[in-house]
């Protein structure tokens, strides 16, 4: 679905992504794992298309050459604080500009957006924001959604409602891949798991075999090998 090829992103004289080469499948529930500034973001907006490599190539089948099939939910928010949920959805689904209308009803609906339908965004607690911001990544009913840290701050009532909702949408075949360092919600929204460290994917792997201790992780790296020995203990 999505393959890249010794993928690198330089800037500033460094190497904030340092050839990537590995898959993303349709179905799939990937999540990229490391420590702060270990390139997950970079390489999460060069896959979504948003930014260039600056070597290598990333390609795509034409399932995801179709206008709309990327979704992207940026961990900074994207969202306007004098406009109400209800006009932000009205104006990102104008932008998008295809008929998504029952998909947005259900996003409406599970997320409880009617909730503060017409509050603004500066009115809004960070948790609700977050799923304002998660409705708009997503409105265009994408084949393929990139999430970076969609559950910061978002209660767990709600972060559950969130959980559910996208694996709905994946059992229906739309493809996972985000970025967190919350092991509940790796458990839960992920199978394949690629381990970075330095701009650089370490290996691919599964939350199972993390989780179980079957990994063997290079020596060099000390951060994984915290923030995953810290898991299992
Ligand atoms: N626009 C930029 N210009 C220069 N350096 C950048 C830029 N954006 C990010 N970086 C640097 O690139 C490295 C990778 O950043 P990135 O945000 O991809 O890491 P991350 O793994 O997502 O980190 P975190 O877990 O903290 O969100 C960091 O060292 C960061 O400081």
């Amino acid at each position: 679905m999505l393959q890249l090829n010794n993928v690198s992103y330089r800037k500033s004289k460094s190497d904030l992504v340092n050839s990537v080469s590995a898959s993303v499948h349709a179905g799939d529930r990937l999540t990229i794992f490391g420590p702060n500034g270990a390139g997950k973001s970079t390489l999460m907006r060069l896959m979504a298309g948003i930014i260039e490599p600056t070597g290598g190539t990333i390609t795509s089948n034409d399932l995801l050459k179709a206008k709309n099939a990327i979704g992207y939910v940026p961990q900074q928010l994207a969202l306007f604080n004098n406009l109400t949920v209800k006009e932000h959805l009205r104006f990102y689904r104008k932008m998008a500009g295809n008929n998504t209308e029952n998909f947005i009803n259900e996003m409406i609906e599970t997320l409880q957006l009617k909730n503060f339908w017409n509050k603004q965004i500066d009115e809004l607690s960070g948790g609700m924001k977050r799923k304002v911001n998660l409705t708009v990544g997503m409105i265009q009913q994408p084949e393929i959604v990139f999430l970076d840290e969609p559950f910061v701050g978002v209660d767990l009532a709600a972060k559950h409602d969130m959980l559910n909702w996208l694996n709905q949408l994946n059992k229906r075949g739309v493809t996972i891949v985000f970025v967190t360092h919350d092991w509940q919600v790796i458990h839960q929204l992920a199978d394949k798991m690629w381990l970075m460290e330095s701009g650089n994917l370490l290996q691919e792997t599964t939350v199972d075999e993390v989780v179980h201790n079957r990994l063997e992780l290079p020596n060099t790296s000390t951060a994984l090998h915290k923030m995953i020995s810290f898991h299992r203990s």
